[in-house]
């Protein structure tokens, strides 16, 4: 066949395929102005006019990934779609997302995993920054790491939870789960190296091969992988556990890849807004609670709430509450909706035991970034 005349082929789906971008975006602003509307009237059982629903986009990738009948493969079909709808997003006047930043930490990835290339991202350098800036709407949404499948929950963002949680405005609205790969990057060679910074998450999921190849070497914990890129960027003779993407953005070498013990290491993400979606039928929600520890029983009584309601109960931790001591906070995850007829009998059950009940959000279940 004739080269030009296949690539003249390309040109003419090409031209299909850009007059029907366009098309779709402009619908997707129809949405938009419908669901302004709607929020205006929102006493009117109306959906609130966010502009990232997660349940919605589910429905998308499920829908485009049935049409698909090859040769294209369905991770292809849905990051493509990735991008259309973050450029839908990207209509809305000014839309930014927060994230634990600096640069290139594993919350920038996660965030661009989900929200795409067209939105702007802002870096906090706090989670509890994060969080101010969902609540002052200078950002639209927040992204903060929950927890690791190697290293467990991230404590420190369940501590601002609960240094906030009294006065907090803010949702989880969505979860982004991000395969991670930990890297050794530094100016300088291996047997050179006198210290490596890194965040202890990632210091903990890289802990067997930094015990074998940088025995007797200090570790220092800073408060992110890509701020311990950045400080390895500046020394002399130190090293940084953390992203490939920080090997570029600090002007570092790649030592070694995938240092982490486990080799399927996957970290979970919260994505905060103003309010939660609606109910899926596949949804899950977050709950803090803590109960009268004089009362003997009284954790017990409360978590027996969901066995009675037939409501899965996926994950439980404790910290201390901060309000008393050897008093804790109990962050409990079950399967449902706040909405669902089920989760909220569970709750009027279980409020007599609790002395805080607070149902962080509720949000569909996701599986892949
Ligand atoms: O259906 C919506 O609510 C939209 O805003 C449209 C759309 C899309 O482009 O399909 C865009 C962003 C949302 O996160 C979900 C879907």
């Amino acid at each position: 066949m004739d080269l030009e005349q296949i690539r003249a082929s390309i040109a003419n789906v090409d031209r299909q395929i850009v007059k029907l971008l366009n098309e779709r975006a402009r619908i997707s602003l129809d949405v938009a102005a419908a669901k302004r509307q709607n929020s205006n009237k929102e006493s009117a059982g109306g959906e609130a006019g966010d502009i990232y629903v997660p349940s919605q986009e589910k429905r998308v990738f499920s829908r485009v990934k049935g049409l698909n009948c090859g040769p294209m493969s369905d991770e292809s079909i849905v990051a493509i779609y990735r991008e259309i709808m973050s450029a839908s997003i990207s209509l809305q006047p000014e839309i930014t997302i927060s994230y634990l930043g600096p640069l290139g930490t594993f919350s920038h990835e996660a965030a661009q995993a989900r929200f795409g290339e067209s939105v702007s991202y802002v870096p906090c350098s706090t989670i509890d920054d994060v969080i101010s800036s969902v609540e002052d709407e200078k950002s639209a949404y927040g992204v903060v790491p929950i927890e690791n499948s190697t290293h467990g929950i991230v404590v420190q963002t369940l501590d601002v939870f609960i240094a906030r949680y009294q006065q907090s405005k803010f949702r989880i609205r969505g979860e982004i789960y991000l395969p991670v790969n930990q890297c050794l990057l530094s100016r300088y060679q291996l047997s050179a190296i006198r210290k490596v910074y890194s965040h202890p998450q990632a210091f903990g999921q890289s802990k067997e091969w930094l015990k074998q190849n940088l025995p007797d070497i200090s570790q220092v914990e800073v408060a992110s992988t890509a701020k311990a890129a950045e400080l390895a960027s500046a020394e002399t003779y130190s090293a940084a556990v953390a992203s490939k993407s920080c090997s570029q953005l600090y002007g570092l070498d790649i030592l070694a890849e995938a240092i982490n013990s486990n080799k399927d290491n996957t970290t979970r993400f919260f994505i905060l807004g103003k309010s939660c979606d609606k109910p899926t039928g596949d949804d899950k929600s977050f709950l803090m609670i803590t109960v009268d520890h004089r009362q003997p029983g009284a954790l017990i009584k409360a978590l027996e709430a969901f066995a009675l309601n037939n409501i899965n109960m996926t994950s439980m931790n404790s910290r201390p509450s901060g309000q008393r001591m050897w008093q804790y906070m109990f962050f409990v995850e079950v399967e449902g909706h706040e909405e669902d007829a089920n989760v909220k009998s569970a709750l009027k059950m279980m409020a007599p035991y609790c002395l805080d009940l607070v149902v962080l959000g509720s949000y569909p279940r996701q599986l892949v970034a």
